[in-house]
């Protein structure tokens, strides 16, 4: 494979950006060229040295690409098809990053450029927006879905492969109808989950906003998502409506069964009911790649009193184990301890339990 491929972006938000990162860090002689209706993104990009020419229209800028990536908003880029293709050489390989493939792949026929076009979605991602908030780690170990068009050669689909593998990704191959069903299980309806179970509280609450003011960690951590770009989901919604539909009945089916089983207290199948979904998510846990990474985190047990903080802190660092993360959980009743520390590595875990312990400090795994 080249190292010094031309790729475009048209787009260059928070995909866009991250994508962009990656093949500036892996390819230092790439050279990217990126079109955005927002002046400040390119600016940026240029600053950073990320993109090395920022365009104010699509043109024929373009028709030296190798790559080219769609990374605006999914209607976007649909509208963009018949422009890019004039400027599209016969090598080049067009992809997008929308998180529904069937909209596209339609789009992508009816354009006539099913012979260079491969779909892609990473799944990886944020609440967050924008160019500002794009990182190369981004990509860095997550599933990158790639869906081709039937009329693409093998060759094309490996080198592509290759790519999105060299940037750190894990690439796997779907066909777009199943990816459309698989991502609104486990994104699509996840997200409107999140956003109903948020607005619920936010029309339960009291006047004096008793219930937003002691939400614990488990409300913040299923809900994290609702604070995500209201304008992608409404159009992941809009087009892949028939998939979260499908199963939102599902999603609202298993709901009354479990009404049903604390209307009539039944004990057993209200512990299954849990117990069953434990089971499950304590396996995705130990995945090593993907979405859910492997996360080295323990509870420690300290004194609600100043400076507990920074002693666990200055232990740590005496023996030289690197904190990744460090954080008080401030409600005791849903916690056996109350500072949570995660570390980069498995091995940190062993070696700070001993000498915590050694100290007199009470540590618990996650
Ligand atoms: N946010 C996430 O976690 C993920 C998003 N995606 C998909 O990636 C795509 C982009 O999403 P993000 O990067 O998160 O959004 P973003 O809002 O961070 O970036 C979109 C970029 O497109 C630009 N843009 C908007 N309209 C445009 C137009 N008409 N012409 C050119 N540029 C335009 C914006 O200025 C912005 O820089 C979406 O289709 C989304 O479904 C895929 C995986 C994860
Ligand atoms: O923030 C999160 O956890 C996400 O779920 C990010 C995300 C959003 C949209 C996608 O199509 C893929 C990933």
């Amino acid at each position: 494979m080249k190292t010094d491929f031309t790729c475009g972006f048209v787009g260059l938000g928070l995909i866009g950006g991250s994508i962009a990162r990656a093949i500036r860090d892996f390819y230092p002689d790439s050279y990217i060229l990126a079109y955005d209706i927002n002046q400040e993104a390119l600016k940026a990009a240029l600053a950073d040295g990320v993109i090395n020419l920022s365009l104010s229209s699509i043109g024929k800028e373009f028709s030296g690409c190798d790559y080219i990536f769609l990374c605006a908003p999914v209607s976007e880029n649909d509208n963009y098809l018949s422009q890019i293709k004039k400027y599209m050489s016969p090598t080049c390989l067009l992809t997008d990053v929308g998180s529904v493939k069937t909209d596209i792949h339609r789009h992508i026929e009816q354009a006539g450029l099913s012979s260079q076009f491969i779909g892609g979605h990473p799944m990886a991602g944020s609440e967050r927006t924008g160019y500002i908030n794009s990182k190369t780690l981004l990509l860095q170990n997550a599933y990158y879905i790639l869906t081709p068009c039937e009329g693409i050669s093998q060759e094309t689909i490996r080198e592509f492969k290759e790519l999105i593998a060299s940037l750190g990704a894990i690439p796997l191959l779907l066909s777009y109808t199943e990816h459309d069903y698989v991502t609104a299980a486990i994104s699509h309806l996840p997200h409107v989950a999140a956003a109903s179970l948020v607005n619920l509280i936010r029309q339960s609450d009291s006047p004096n906003g008793i219930m937003k003011l002691i939400a614990a960690g488990g409300f913040k951590d299923i809900t994290r998502i609702a604070s995500s770009s209201p304008v992608m989901w409404q159009q992941i919604c809009l087009t892949n409506g028939e998939n979260i539909s499908r199963l939102l009945d599902d999603y609202i089916h298993s709901l009354i069964q479990i009404k049903k089983e604390i209307d009539r207290s039944g004990a057993e199948s209200l512990y299954q009911f849990f117990d069953q979904a434990r089971i499950y998510r304590d396996s995705f846990i130990d995945a090593s790649s993907g979405p859910i990474k492997k996360s080295f985190t323990v509870r420690i047990d300290i004194a609600d009193e100043p400076g507990a903080l920074a002693a666990i802190a200055t232990i740590l660092a005496l023996y030289q184990i690197s904190i990744k993360n460090i954080g008080i959980t401030h409600n005791r009743e849903q916690a056996d301890g109350v500072l949570q520390v995660e570390f980069y590595e498995e091995s940190s875990i062993k070696k700070a339990a001993e000498i915590l312990a050694s100290k007199g400090y009470t540590i618990y795994p996650k």
